[in-house]
């Protein structure tokens, strides 16, 4: 590049000065040669470097999509690709290719993940057996090999009504619910009987959470079953997403969303009687080491069927009057406040083969958002008053409704009367709330108290009564 700031070739300047001029020139001539040069081999290093990167992304992209590309690799072709067919899988997996083994190369092939679908075991309350499932595919000719697996392509062909008209014509027991039991809600807030009061002030001291967070979780769940009576294992609250709302702060969150879930970071279980036979609560996986839920179905045995393999359980608890058991549904997040879903809090009610068997739940709700839970806390305190914690109740119960459809109560009915459920009502073995005083079946709270134990002392995320009593 020729240097041609005008004051080189000036008119005004004289001939004479023209030597002089001249190596003026010649100096910019030999910068601006030595500039272009290396400018131009710095872009050529550039456009070099871009288009090995190309080849170089464009050959990973090719190695990387295996053999079912256009291309024949290794000699392959591509309209005959090597599979491996372990017999187990319904779909033989293509094998990947090694992109350049060399001579000597050392290399490890590696299969490709399937992701594996499960739908929903519960159904209107109904529990399905692998057995249940698979009579249904049958039923809708929806597993043409009858392996017990759906392939994507017939998952997606399956009509979910057929699924549900299936279920309702072939009828019910109720061994083949969920849950074989009656439950009822009992207030403990303002106005409720001391026995209830009490013991949510116990639950308070015991949890070592602000009174408020006790105060403004669910009311006391009463269950009893029968003899035949069983919960299968479950968790009692969902999973937390981003978008997770939890029924009781509902009312301070903005959005609706399809996550729904009651957010009970806390079980707090009372035994209301010794059972003669059964009914324990199993912790089927408590201390594994790992947590699947396809491994939860092994050789025919479902660790989730409270009534045929209790036994199997990691954990059982054995009902005794006047004890309570604590355990954690969610983690910690590690600062402090409600983390995920406590996968190995899964546990269920074991079937009752004598008597009858009597607990209460106390659950503890905590929104997994810290700032949507304090909101929700100011709001109740702000509004206060009977009116809005009706609301709010609804709204819990609404929840509550969809999510388990259980026979449950709506809040209405349990504020007027707590006792409404006509079963447990007219059952002499529901007592009402005078009789619960004097009865033995509930506990004083000095009782309850030296049953109950801090959970520092607790072992790991489930205590029974009876460890704490040795640790103690
Ligand atoms: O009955 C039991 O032992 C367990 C009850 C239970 O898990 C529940 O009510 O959620
Ligand atoms: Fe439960």
């Amino acid at each position: 590049m020729i240097d041609h700031r005008p004051g080189d070739l000036s008119p005004r300047e004289p001939l004479g000065s023209t030597e002089l001029s001249m190596p003026r020139d010649r100096v910019s001539l030999q910068k601006s040669n030595v500039c272009s040069r290396s400018y131009f081999v710095l872009v050529m290093v550039f456009v070099h470097v871009y288009i090995i990167n190309v080849i170089a992304l464009l050959l990973y992209v090719h190695y990387n999509n295996g053999p079912g590309d256009s291309s024949a690799v290794d000699g392959q072709d591509s309209a005959s690709p090597s599979f491996i067919n372990s017999g187990s899988h319904p779909q033989p997996l293509p094998l990947p290719v090694n992109p350049d083994p060399g001579p000597d190369a050392m290399y490890l092939p590696r299969l490709e993940g399937i992701k594996v679908l499960t739908h929903s075991r519960v159904r209107d309350g109904i529990w399905l057996t692998p057995e249940n499932v698979r009579e249904i595919y049958a039923g809708l000719k929806a597993d043409p090999d009858g392996n017990g697996m759906l392939s994507v392509q017939e998952f997606k062909k399956l009509n979910t009504n057929a699924f549900q008209q299936f279920l309702q014509q072939r009828g019910v027991e109720k061994s083949q619910l969920v849950r074989n039991s009656k439950h009822t809600w009992l207030y403990q807030g303002e106005g409720a009987h001391r026995v209830l009061r009490q013991l949510q002030q116990r639950v308070t001291r015991l949890t070592r959470l602000p009174l408020d967070i006790v105060e403004n979780s669910e009311p006391l769940q009463v269950v009893r079953y029968q003899r035949g009576g069983h919960y299968h294992a479950h968790h009692d609250s969902g999973p937390v997403y981003p978008e997770t709302v939890c029924y009781h702060t509902k009312l301070a969150a903005n959005a609706s969303t399809p996550f729904e879930t009651s957010c009970r970071y806390i079980t707090v279980l009372f035994y209301l009687n010794s059972v003669p036979g059964g009914g324990e609560t199993t912790f089927p996986v408590a201390d594994n080491r790992t947590y699947e839920e396809l491994s939860l179905i092994q050789n025919d045995v479902d660790l989730l069927d409270t009534r045929k393999h209790c036994d199997k359980g990691n954990l059982r608890v054995k009902p005794s009057q006047g004890t309570a058991l604590l355990w954690y549904n969610y983690l910690s997040d590690g600062k402090g406040w409600v983390g995920d879903l406590d996968e190995y809090s899964l546990h269920g009610g074991c079937v009752v083969t004598q008597g009858t068997k009597w607990v209460a739940n106390n659950w503890i709700n905590v929104d997994p958002d810290s700032r949507r839970q304090t909101r929700y806390q100011q709001l109740v305190s702000r509004l206060g008053g009977e009116e809005t914690a009706t609301k709010r109740l609804e709204e819990l119960y609404r929840g509550i409704h969809a999510d388990q459809n259980q026979n449950l109560h709506t809040y209405q009915d349990l504020h007027q009367n707590p006792h409404t459920d006509q079963d447990l009502h007219t059952d002499q073995n529901l007592h009402t709330d005078q009789d619960l005083h004097q009865n033995q079946d509930l506990h004083t709270d000095q009782d309850l108290h030296q049953d109950l134990h801090t959970d520092q002392d607790l072992h790991q995320n489930f205590h029974t009564d009876q460890d704490l009593h040795q640790d103690l």
